[in-house]
């Protein structure tokens, strides 16, 4: 159930989640034998199961020492859904049942209809019934399943006879984009089209996914303070990040292996980053090299924007010669008499969160396609992807090359010997204050971002915006004396205009760029999602009475839900 519940729902609420797993709570106790072997006996067994569950379940949970305790609401919902009360206006309700069904389908079909009682008609006929109860995104997911080839047929038939056009020869196509109205959209819209190795890497967390949820989470228990009677007739995001105009403070995180979603991967996020005046990150594990993205977008004309930056992430390499003629390409002047080379680029990142790869397990699980193994060989790493006894996640698998020995002795006086002076040099994976404070004291670095890597890495480390509030109380000094950004989670305007009311310069999104640009929408995908997240921060500029992104203070959130869980003192 929980499987299925991250590919349907892949950020569930905390009801969503108990309700999933109590889904079947005690079932042994009321055998189907108990009633009649009819219809109306099935019905009452089924309504008799689902009240007590319910029933239960509340109990236990009433009763439970669960820190902090459950309110009686929290409960009551938690029942309302294990009942599926009102499941045809009530969406989580309705993930349930499709979570449900995927589990039949997937897990028991094949058995089933292997049972000697059941002929072709008696299958068809529950087919259908269990589509009916399934919402279109839950046929998408089913469509794509794994199953037998029997299974596939009989499913076929039973489309065929009920639904011609959702047979599985016309696979469902995406909604428009112009249906797409929140973040959240996009990630249902991806978990549905998405091929499901894709949908594994770039979902996928570590372990629990705990850190992951709980970046997101955190900015919802921070509450804003709301000032009214100000003009807020014209609103402005656009800001400085690094030195480098950029039309709002949103960045596009960097990511790897962007083939894996796009044809044109990192080529069409900076197309689209162009025409939205925003900064762009490139990855060293890119599907192209820095040339060829810097080529795409240099010829892209579509842009109303004079400004639009290019930055680069550096992984270092074991073999530290490779990273130097890396950097040396991305970041020295071209030759002289106009042979051919780039600008150098502004802003290095250099990511320190990442001595080793997590155990992201939803991407170790998905098989990779071996004929797609070479296409997505990053070619700034030649790390192609070789499953092993772990198991086959892009991520770990394409990170051999990563060197685990990064110092802040030796590390950053070597990048600052190979980068010209004026190169802005950024530690991106900072967890906390104690090594805000460390890089804001280190000669030669200019920013941080506050990261956990999208909860990627390690989980249970603190989410990124706890580490920004543990910032202000430990060394407030490290806002006067270089950048802090932060990414991790960022899923409303609301949460950006938080970070930046705490200080935070510019906010990256990692995932979301990517949500935007696959399931076939390319760059339009990624301008509307970055779209939709600047027009849900100008409203919540205009409706707390800032009219630019200077003007966010501290004074317009309320942070004490959130304080009590930073730590009493800095670091050891
Ligand atoms: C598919 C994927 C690939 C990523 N690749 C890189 C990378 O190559 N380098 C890096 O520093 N961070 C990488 N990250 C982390 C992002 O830069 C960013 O820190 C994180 O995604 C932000 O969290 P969010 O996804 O919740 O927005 C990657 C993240 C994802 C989801």
């Amino acid at each position: 159930m929980t499987l299925w519940l991250a590919k349907r729902k892949p950020d569930p609420s905390p009801a969503l989640q108990l309700a999933c797993r109590a889904q079947h709570f005690r079932r042994w106790e009321i055998p189907r034998s108990s009633y009649p072997m009819t219809r109306p006996g099935y019905l009452t067994w089924r309504a008799k199961l689902k009240s007590q569950a319910a029933t239960q379940l509340s109990e236990l949970l009433t009763s439970s020492e669960i820190q902090p305790p459950l309110s009686q609401e929290e409960i009551d919902r938690i029942a309302a859904l294990v009942r599926k009360e009102d499941l045809k206006n009530d969406e989580e309700a309705q993930i349930l049942e499709d979570v449900a069904c995927l589990v039949f389908l997937d897990d028991q079909f094949d058995d089933f209809e292997k049972k000697s009682e059941m002929d072709d008609e008696k299958i068809i006929n529950i087919l259908k019934k269990t589509w009916a109860k399934m919402s279109p995104a839950g046929h998408a997911l089913a469509l794509q399943m794994d199953m037998s080839d029997r299974a596939k047929l009989l499913i076929q038939k039973a489309l065929g006879t009920r639904n011609t056009h959702q047979s599985t020869t016309s696979p469902p196509q995406p909604p428009p984009l112009e249906s797409l109205i929140s973040t959240h959209d996009f990630v249902t819209v991806a978990a549905t089209f998405f091929p499901p190795k894709t949908y594994a890497f770039v979902s996928s967390a570590a372990t629990d996914g705990i850190t992951h949820r709980r970046n997101s989470s955190t900015y919802s228990d921070i509450t804003l303070r709301p000032r009214v009677l100000r003009d807020v007739s014209s609103i402005s995001l656009a800001t400085t990040i690094l030195g480098q105009a950029v039309s709002s403070p949103i960045y596009a995180s960097p990511t790897s292996l962007g083939k894996t979603v796009h044809p044109e991967g990192e080529k069409e996020i900076g197309r689209a980053c162009k025409e939205l005046g925003i900064a762009q990150v490139i990855s060293t594990s890119a599907s192209f090299t820095v040339s060829e993205i810097l080529d795409a977008i240099n010829s892209h004309q579509q842009s109303s924007f004079s400004n639009h930056p290019v930055f680069f992430q550096l992984y270092v390499d074991r073999e530290t010669h490779k990273s130097e003629a890396l950097l040396s390409t991305a970041f020295c002047p071209p030759p002289p008499g106009g042979g051919g080379g780039h600008a150098p680029l502004p802003v290095l990142f250099l990511t320190v969160d990442s001595p080793v790869v997590g155990k992201r397990e939803a991407d170790e699980r998905v098989p990779h396609n071996p004929t797609t193994t070479t296409t997505i060989n990053p070619p700034m790493t030649n790390s192609p992807p070789t499953p092993d006894t772990k198991g086959s996640s892009l991520g770990r698998t394409t990170a051999s090359f990563l060197s685990p020995s990064l110092t802040w002795k030796q590390t950053i006086p070597w990048l600052r010997s190979i980068l010209p002076k004026e190169t802005k040099l950024v530690l991106k994976g900072i967890q906390s204050a104690s090594d805000a404070f460390l890089a804001s004291e280190t000669p030669g670095i200019n920013g941080i971002v506050l990261s956990n890597h999208g909860g990627r890495n390690l989980d249970t480390t603190p989410p990124s915006i706890q580490v920004l509030l543990e910032i202000h109380k430990f060394y407030p000094q490290v806002f006067d004396k270089i950048d802090v950004l932060i990414d991790g989670g960022i899923m409303r305007g609301t949460d950006i205009f938080k970070a930046l009311c705490l200080g935070a310069k510019g906010v990256g999104i990692g995932r979301g760029i990517l949500w935007g640009l696959g399931s076939g929408y390319g760059r339009e995908g990624v301008k509307r999602y970055v779209g939709i997240l600047n027009d849900e921060l100008e409203i919540t500029m205009a409706l707390c009475g800032v009219t630019n992104v200077g003007a966010c203070r501290a004074g317009y959130v309320n942070t004490s839900v959130v304080d009590h869980l930073l730590p009493n003192s800095g670091h050891p």
